[in-house]
């Protein structure tokens, strides 16, 4: 009988599409594997089997699935669970998910681009269509799969390049350059002839006689590789050997010209490199942090969830260690979630000295190919015990997942903005947990609104850490009064007098400060002084940032850059100046101010590349940078041991953010960056300048007061109608012409108010009402958070069909935002 598959495709579509299969190796194709399938006119994608079946579709014609490139399942079913739950709730659809979930190396299709790999060789001859296809490429690197196909005639070529993709012959093309670093070392090993036991002892004399550090190397060699010892031999690498006995590679070359020693390449997994670190025991835990940790596993009791409210270097990460250790050590495997690559450098050290080779990293600053390799590994019997990652790594396989932990669990990073999947990856990773029974853990100083709510209404159980490591106090916090020092002239630039002394004093006692300001670039905005023209993005509706470095203005939204121009083209004035600072201008005045200290700057535009994170952190943990200025990357997680002093340059871009949520984060911010301060040896100091001295969250920075904040915020969010009380669903609406927008949003909205009344509010502009030439609308569905959110999907959905048939409204792009941040 024919069978059927059923396919997701990389692309929104609302259902899974029904090919049918090859008799010849039907029987092969299992849920989970990967396929090519012939999609729209001469397009091929990679598509994932959701089911196999005998039913022929009768709506539309089918088409054959054109090859077949999995074995074994790359998705396991659990995972299918997941996609569709990830689906239903944030309203998009599968096709989203896929493309959010798998790297690049594992969704081919007709669009993809490849490159060559000039290391590449290959001990025994290629197939020939492969050999073809490298052939074209070595003439010209970069190419798009479907011009190869045209080009080389191939059919099916989805399925040669993928083989050529195994054998790392061709890399997909990342937007990041890759450093390719070839995977091979020198290993060593005694020649044949050494071998003989026999001869190996006339070796010895003969060592011992004429040349004794030979025979000292030689004797290390035995030991590391456990020859004498009789087991099976171990591999020993010359770099170890040499680094082990700090003989001279002379001395070395004396074994080889002996015949005693041979060496070898032998390629090594890219991923492995913590193999080589020495482990060490994890830090016992103090009095506190061992009854956090009780009280935890205890929670974990009843509760499926459980919040870690502690202080800022309370030692939280001592206790995920721990709770990791329990956690494997039951035979069971640990996600463990990071806010935001910047952190993940110095959590990943102190993983890997405790877990060593157990702990896999995933990031999208990997290299895709490294990405793939982790993903293959986690399917296999070898798997990690412990995945440390970004927001996307909630999509990784996982065979027996038994805890995850968010850390820093309030950071909005973890929602994904755009494009769709718009999924928050702290509450779809405790979806997942509970899909394996596993255990959720959610850490930070600073809890979201939501996720106080959860854990004092008794539904998340709520453990406190109140005292810092070594009882170090939280650090004193010194409001300034900046409008008060501007009137009087008595500001430098954006520092106050008191900021700029006590900066002055740590560097004097070799001590480190942090400068923080949520601004990258120079100025956030060039202004005419003659006529007040600010240069706008002609795609956006924002004002461009000057970037001095680059002498540009950029578009944050869409990424245009522009010269700057010399003269004002509105009154043809030269008088153009700077408003308001960014972190590059910070940089640019401290160093003028103290010109011997080592200035370091961490915001996106410095941290393009992982080892420029790695740099920028590493240096300044070592001491050899004195003065770290940074957005909200500096604010979070980091640990360093010697700074003393942090500056927050201006609280009242936070505070002053049209957002419900604007005085949680301000306060979460604060919080968060003043932690960096006083964590080891002496209490710290943080100057808080400010515009608006007397507003009421000043003092709750100052005092630490997490709960009267969060009290009062709660207090409004109710009485207003936001979350957690009520859940929000943002729908947007696009379209290029502006007055039929407005048609279509009014049309909308009027439906939708048909169906949820003064749930419905808009629609409205949002605050950047133009990205990428499209104009943008916005409608608010306000929902109470205990009504049945399915249901009200399904009148979502059912409105936007409505909306689409008409064929006035074609031309309308609608997408949703569950759960705004
Ligand atoms: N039990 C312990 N033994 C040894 N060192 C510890 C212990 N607890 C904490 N520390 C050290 O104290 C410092 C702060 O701890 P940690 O970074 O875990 O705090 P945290 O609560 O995660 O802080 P934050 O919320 O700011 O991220 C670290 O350098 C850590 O190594
Ligand atoms: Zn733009």
């Amino acid at each position: 009988m024919k069978k059927f598959a059923d396919v997701i495709l990389p692309l929104p579509l609302h259902s899974c599409f029904t090919y049918s299969l090859p008799d010849e190796w039907a029987d092969e194709v299992q849920t989970g594997c990967r396929v090519v399938v012939p999609f729209g006119r001469k397009k091929y994608y990679t598509a994932i089997v959701r089911n196999v079946h005998y039913y022929a579709p009768t709506e539309y014609e089918v088409k054959e699935v054109s090859a077949l490139l999995d074995a074994r399942p790359l998705l396991l079913p659990r995972q299918f669970k997941f996609w569709e739950w990830l689906s239903d709730y944030y309203l998009c659809t599968q096709g989203d998910v896929y493309k959010a979930a798998l790297p690049s190396g594992l969704k081919l299709e007709s669009e993809t681009i490849v490159e060559y790999n000039p290391d590449f060789e290959s001990d025994v001859r290629l197939p020939e269509k492969e050999q073809r296809i490298l052939d074209m490429l070595s003439a010209d690197p970069e190419q798009c799969v479907t011009k190869l196909e045209k080009e080389t005639g191939i059919k099916n070529i989805l399925s040669v390049i993928k083989s050529l993709l195994d054998k790392e012959a061709i890399f997909v093309k990342e937007e990041l350059r890759r450093t390719y670093k070839p995977k091979t070392e020198t290993r060593v090993r005694l020649t044949a002839a050494a071998r003989n036991e026999h001869r190996l002892h006339i070796f010895f004399d003969e060592l011992q006689r004429r040349a004794p550090k030979q025979l000292d190397l030689l004797m290390k060699y035995l030991e590391l590789s456990g020859y004498l010892g009789g087991r099976d031999l171990k591999e020993v690498s010359k770099a170890e050997l040499l680094r082990r006995t700090s003989a001279t590679p002379a001395v070395f070359n004396g074994l080889v010209d002996r015949g005693v020693f041979e060496v070898y390449q032998q390629e090594i997994g890219r991923i492995d490199k913590a193999l080589l670190k020495d482990i060490v025991p994890v830090n016992p835990l103090n009095e506190h942090q061992q009854r956090a940790y009780h009280s935890i596993l205890e929670s974990f009791q009843s509760k499926n969830v459980c919040l870690l409210h502690g202080v800022t270097a309370s030692g939280k990460t001592e206790v995920y260690i721990h709770l990791i250790e329990e956690t494997i050590r039951q035979g069971k495997q640990v996600l463990y979630l990071l806010p935001e690559i910047a952190l993940t450098t110095q959590i990943t050290e102190r993983l890997q000295r405790v877990f060593g080779s157990r702990l896999g990293i995933y990031h999208s600053k990997f290299p895709d190919a490294e990405r793939v390799e982790i993903w293959q590994k986690q399917l296999s019997e070898a798997d990690y015990d412990i995945i440390l990652g970004v927001r996307s790594s909630v999509f990784l396989p996982f065979r027996n997942l038994g805890l995850v932990i968010v850390d820093e669990e309030h950071e909005n990073t973890y929602k994904q903005q755009d494009p769709a999947p718009r999924y928050h990856a702290r509450n779809a990773a405790i979806v997942l947990a509970s899909m394996y029974g596993a255990k959720t853990l959610l850490g930070t100083a600073t809890p979201s609104v939501e996720t106080w709510n959860n854990a004092t209404s008794g539904k998340y159980g709520l453990v406190e850490l109140k005292e810092r490591y070594k009882e170090i106090q939280l650090p004193e916090i010194i409001p300034v009064d900046i409008k008060e020092l501007h009137r009087k002239k008595m500001m430098n630039g954006p520092f106050s007098p008191l900021l700029l002394r006590y900066v002055r004093e740590a560097l004097e006692q070799k001590e480190q400060v942090i400068l923080f300001q949520n601004r990258r670039g120079f100025a956030p905005m060039i202004e005419c002084n003659t006529c007040g023209w600010v240069p706008k993005c002609k795609n956006c509706d924002v004002s461009l940032t000057y970037h001095k470095g680059l002498n540009q203005l950029t578009c944050h939204y869409c990424g245009y850059t522009y010269q700057l121009p010399r003269v004002c083209p509105a009154c043809e004035g030269t008088d153009l100046r700077n408003r308001g600072f960014g972190t590059e201008k910070i940089e640019d005045d401290i160093k003028a101010l103290f010109p011997d200290a080592r200035v370091a700057r961490m915001d996106l535009d410095t941290t393009r590349t992982r080892t420029a994170y790695e740099h920028i952190i590493s240096d300044f943990q070592q001491g050899k940078t004195d003065i770290l200025i940074g957005t909200q990357m500096v604010s979070k997680g980091l640990d360093f041991d010697h700074v003393s002093i942090v500056g927050i340059l201006n609280a009242d871009t936070m505070l002053n953010y049209p957002d419900f949520r604007a005085y949680e984060r301000a306060f979460q911010l604060m919080a968060q960056v003043a932690g960096r301060a006083g964590r080891k040896n002496k209490r710290g100091r943080v100057i808080l300048q400010t515009k608006s001295i007397d507003h009421p969250i000043i003092p709750q920075v100052i005092a630490n007061d997490y709960e009267a904040m969060v009290g009062g915020q709660l207090a409004e969010r109710q009485m207003f109608h936001y979350p957690p009380y009520y859940r929000l669903v943002y729908v947007y609406l696009k379209n290029r012409n502006e007055t039929l927008l407005d048609l279509m949003a009014q049309t909308m909205a009027a439906k939708l108010r048909t169906v949820f009344g003064r749930r419905v509010l808009g629609p409205d502009k949002p605050p950047v009402a133009r990205i990428q030439t499209l104009f943008i609308r916005k409608i608010v569905l306000k929902i109470e958070t205990n009504a049945p959110m399915a249901r009200a999907r399904e009148l979502l959905v059912q409105v936007q069909k409505e909306m689409v048939a008409e064929d006035r409204f074609k031309s309308l792009i609608v997408y949703y935002d569950v759960d705004p941040m």
